[in-house]
């Protein structure tokens, strides 16, 4: 049965397999050797009624076409068309189980009116950020997304052998290098409803902040901005604003910290915070999201224009870009400047070098 990469089912496929294999990757705890995407040119086989199911993406292997043409081949042994029609099926209606998820984003209601404290307000309520177009190290995120799955799957575990059941993540790096975004692809990805709220945000005090952890609902991402000392005020001095250190350990891991939360923390500036904020137990991980690499541009040029590897346009670009001196945000701005112009992107990256760039281009 073939799959036109054109029809809306194509990108359903490709993600229904992708739950799938995530899924049993982190149930037999595997290692990082398994292929979690279908991605172009892969074949990945899955079973079903004790059937093996063959899904392989294939492209168009003329590179002289800007256009990609994909399309998905799914195999199966036997001569009845049955099994296939009924695997459609069974994807279909996962899909539309999980069209009915949309990514809601609460922040902390304004304090203006009265009983707003400590209240969240829905912000944007909107279409999942997919984690495909969130473009970082491979390993990296991989690494991250299972560990996410863990801690969700393993609520049972956590309780039976008494460890509290919280998994904290620092986010750091420049900024525009992703760390809102992976942070709302995971939360889209678990189909967790997202809290944030930004600590550069001076009528926050610890009170609040309690209470506003109090009022989130399982299950459930808190998203915290800006962790960096900066935002954070001594230890209160008569003044009610601002939010404390210890205010702020409390509700992490302290009397008024809530379980069954995934919390990230993001930074610009590692280097501004305490060492009591980041240390093990409080953050399960930190996840370094630095300047683009040349692969990372690459792969996001590919994304973007929807380009195969062969394609001449890919070195070009590849050759022209320096390594780790231009954030992503910076190179998806240049790309929405050259939407539809592959051409125009790579003809004009001396001129984004020189306005967003740590160093000078590179020799080809
Ligand atoms: N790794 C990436 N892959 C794809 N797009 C990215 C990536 N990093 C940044 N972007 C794009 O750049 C823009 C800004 O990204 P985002 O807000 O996630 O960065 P950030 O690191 O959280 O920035 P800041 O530290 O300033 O809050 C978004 O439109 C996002 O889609």
């Amino acid at each position: 049965m073939l799959i036109d990469g054109n029809s809306e089912f194509f990108q359903e496929v490709v993600d229904w397999l992708s739950d799938r294999v995530q899924g049993r990757h982190s149930l037999a705890k595997r290692t990082t050797t398994i292929t979690y995407e279908l991605g172009p040119g892969s074949t990945v086989t899955d079973w079903y009624w004790k059937r093996p199911f063959f899904f392989t993406r294939e492209r168009d292997p003329n590179p002289s076409q800007l256009r990609v043409k994909e399309s998905i081949i799914i195999r199966t042994v036997g001569w009845s068309c049955t099994p296939l029609k009924e695997l459609l099926e069974k994807i279909g209606s996962w899909s539309a189980g999980r069209k009915k998820y949309s990514l809601s984003i609460k922040r902390p209601a304004s304090k203006e009116c009265d009983g707003n404290q400590g209240r969240w307000y829905l912000d944007r309520s909107c279409a999942p950020r997919r984690l495909e177009t969130v473009i970082l190290d491979e390993e990296l995120k991989r690494d991250v997304i299972d560990d996410v799955r863990s801690y969700i799957a393993d609520a049972e575990t956590y309780a039976r052998r008494g460890i509290p059941y919280r998994r904290g993540y620092l986010f750091y790096g420049p900024p525009g290098t992703g760390k809102s975004s992976f942070a709302l692809a995971l939360a889209s990805h678990f189909q967790l409803e997202v809290y944030t709220l930004s600590l550069a945000e001076r009528s926050m005090t610890d009170v609040e902040i309690r209470v506003l952890f109090g009022r989130t609902r399982k299950p459930s991402m808190i998203i915290l901005e800006d962790i960096d000392s900066a935002g954070l005020q001594r230890e209160q001095q008569g003044s009610p604003d601002g939010v404390t250190l210890s205010g702020l350990l409390n509700v992490i891991d302290g009397a008024g910290a809530v379980e069954g939360r995934v919390l990230i923390m993001t930074t610009n500036h590692l280097e501004n915070l305490d060492p009591a904020l980041i240390r093990p137990g409080r953050i399960g991980r930190r996840v370094e999201l630095p300047l683009a690499t040349k692969a990372q541009a690459k792969r996001m040029f590919m994304v973007h224009y929807e380009l195969p590897k062969s394609n001449p346009l890919v070195d070009k670009f590849e050759n022209g870009i320096p390594e780790t001196s231009l954030s992503p945000a910076s190179i998806q701005n240049h790309f929405i400047k050259n939407m539809d112009d592959p051409d125009a992107a790579v003809g004009s990256l001396a001129e984004l070098v020189k306005e967003n760039g740590e160093c000078g281009l590179t020799s080809d």
